[in-house]
């Protein structure tokens, strides 16, 4: 048997599993079966924290779709609570550190990245203002906070049609590695209000990368200036960010509960 957290940032849930007591064989099909909401436990992410030789622990993610990805925002506020203190984290993105707070954590989310090949995008194209529409959503930004995203500026968040438009951009053969979605509105000098489509998961409450992601894209379009509110569906998240440093992301974290499984029977 095997034992795992339930645990979610705003929303976005996961499985998290402690495999620094024992490896766990984790395939494409096996995370499927656990994120499945009906026949598995149910998560957006499988979350599996390890040992590392170069930091406290180390992370590796998977989407629902069985896909391994580079980042997680919420789930990487999520660690310093499984762990119980302060750590620094190993990720495909780079080493993180996450400290406890009241409630949550902040997390220091590492540098942007803007370069076409970062992102990655299928050829090369300024970033900043893309020179690309879908339907009537012209302009996206693209940056890279350890995985590709997407930003649409939009003035009535409530009018896109999220749903529809958010699989075929993370599809578009533009985006090699698929693409993660972001719909955003000001809604404020320093608010902004965001859905995202996540690649590999679809909908979420709420993405922490997506926030990341959003908040530099309009600090570098000079539509605010950090510290940013981003207001998603399942909550706040504060990202600060300075041209040329680091992101800082400070957001709740919640335990839900502790559970034990037999992952050979997924
Ligand atoms: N929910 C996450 C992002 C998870 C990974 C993403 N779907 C991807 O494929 O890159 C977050 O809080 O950042």
């Amino acid at each position: 048997m095997g034992r795992f957290s339930k645990m979610h940032g705003l929303g976005n849930d996961f499985v998290v599993i402690d495999a620094r007591t024992g490896p766990v064989a984790m395939t494409e099909a096996r995370v499927r079966a656990i994120a499945d909401r009906h026949a598995g436990i149910g998560c957006d992410q499988l979350i599996m924290i390890g040992d590392a030789p170069d930091a406290d622990v180390s992370m590796q993610i998977f989407n629902a779709d069985g896909s391994e990805v580079e980042a997680c925002g919420n789930a990487t506020r999520c660690v310093p609570l499984f762990v119980g203190r302060d750590v620094t984290i190993r990720t495909k993105a780079g080493l993180l550190d996450a400290r406890l707070i009241d409630g949550g954590a902040s997390v220091d989310m590492g540098a942007p990245r803007f370069e076409w090949d970062a992102i990655p995008l299928a050829y090369a194209m300024d970033t900043l203002t893309m020179p690309a529409s879908w339907e009537d959503l012209p302009a996206p930004a693209a940056v890279n906070v350890g995985n590709p995203h997407i930003i649409f500026f939009v003035e009535d968040l409530d009018a896109v049609p999220v749903e529809r438009l958010g699989p075929l951009i993370e599809q578009d053969p533009l985006f090699p590695q698929r693409v993660n979605v972001n719909f955003a509105q000001m809604v404020g000098d320093r608010h902004v209000r965001l859905i995202v489509w996540e690649r590999g998961a679809g909908l979420t409450r709420a993405c922490g990368t997506g926030a990341c992601a959003t908040a530099v894209a309009g600090i570098r379009r000079k539509l605010t200036s950090g510290p940013v509110t981003v207001t998603l569906p399942g909550g706040d998240l504060v990202i600060d960010w300075t041209p040329g440093g680091t992101i800082q992301m400070t957001g709740s974290a919640t335990h839900v509960f502790d559970g034990e499984a037999d992952w050979t029977r997924f």
